[in-house]
């Protein structure tokens, strides 16, 4: 076999897998079966997980930390819009974006024209050679397989991997007065007719076993914001079913929502409606309560 490559998508495979609450050796065995050669897949491992990986070893002396109980945690910062002045405007670094909805409980708002058309074109252009059907790992028995629930294809960018990205993040940290440091890269997904997202969270369950190794690098995802990156002709709304809110999918347009903890009463399930007619594209910002390198 030829010299194997560690490029930046298999790096970003990893990472998702890691984020989907898989194990280190699961994603090895996946690694493994796929043909890649052992010391590449390690050496790939290492480089991207170094800290997961550190995590495992602690692991096998000691249990998990508790999760202490929903009711007992303290209120936490989290990202979130400075509305105070302004109800409809928000100065968000070099973009004035317009302010379409709010929601307190679950925190939720929609913004009107975080991206201009050419930036959603940009991204679109930048992502579309890199797209590829969402896979995770199954920790049964550490294959890989289509996950149903997202019928999407996607891919990760680094963050700042180009001055596009960059930009983007940066008006983002200001949108939503987070730290730059505390985002992870940029998600594209594409939706084609049909696609959909089943309604899920985006935190880490706890119940889960990777979620304390994902938790080292950056803590938990306290909130989400979701970009438009086009309009579909028809479906494709992001619904938050406990809520009973629809938003529309139109180009530019990004809806925001926070959440204090890892738990449902958050009313933080959300998912991408079946898209009808058209394409959706859509790139997600996941925000972290520490720094994620
Ligand atoms: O496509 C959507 O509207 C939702 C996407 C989403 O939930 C996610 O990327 O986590
Ligand atoms: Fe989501």
């Amino acid at each position: 076999m030829s010299a194997q490559q560690i490029t930046p998508q298999l790096r970003q495979w990893i990472i998702e897998q890691a984020t989907a609450g898989h194990t280190p050796d699961a994603v090895l065995q996946a690694m493994l079966d796929s043909g890649w050669q052992e010391e590449v897949a390690v050496q790939a491992m290492e480089q991207t997980l170094e800290a997961h990986l550190r995590e495992r070893a602690r692991a096998q002396q000691q249990q998990p930390a508790e999760q202490p109980a929903a009711e007992a945690q303290v209120a936490k910062a989290l990202p979130e819009p400075d509305l105070e002045t302004s109800p409809s405007v928000v100065q968000a670094g070099d973009r004035e974006v317009r302010v379409l909805l709010t929601m307190r409980d679950p925190r939720v708002v929609v913004f009107g024209g975080l991206l201009s058309d050419d930036e959603c074109d940009e991204l679109m252009s930048l992502a579309g050679g890199r797209l590829a059907r969402s896979e995770t790992v199954k920790t049964d028995t550490g294959t890989s397989e289509i996950n149903a629930a997202r019928t999407s294809e996607g891919m990760f960018f680094q963050r700042g991997e180009n001055p596009l990205c960059a930009r983007i993040e940066e008006r983002i940290a200001a949108l939503l007065r987070w730290p730059l440091d505390h985002g992870e890269g940029l998600q594209v997904l594409r939706y084609r007719p049909g696609a959909e997202y089943k309604p899920h969270y985006d935190y880490f369950d706890p119940a889960q076993p990777g979620t304390a190794t994902v938790l080292r690098r950056g803590g938990q995802r306290v909130g989400t914001l979701v970009v438009y990156l086009n309009t579909p002709v028809k479906g494709g709304a992001t619904t938050f079913p406990d809520v009973k809110l629809d938003v529309a999918p139109i180009k530019g347009n990004a809806v925001f929502f926070s959440y204090d903890r890892a738990h449902p009463a958050t009313r933080t399930l959300h998912g991408g409606a079946p898209v009808i007619e058209g394409e959706k594209w859509v790139a997600t910002k996941w925000l972290r309560e520490g720094r994620f390198e």
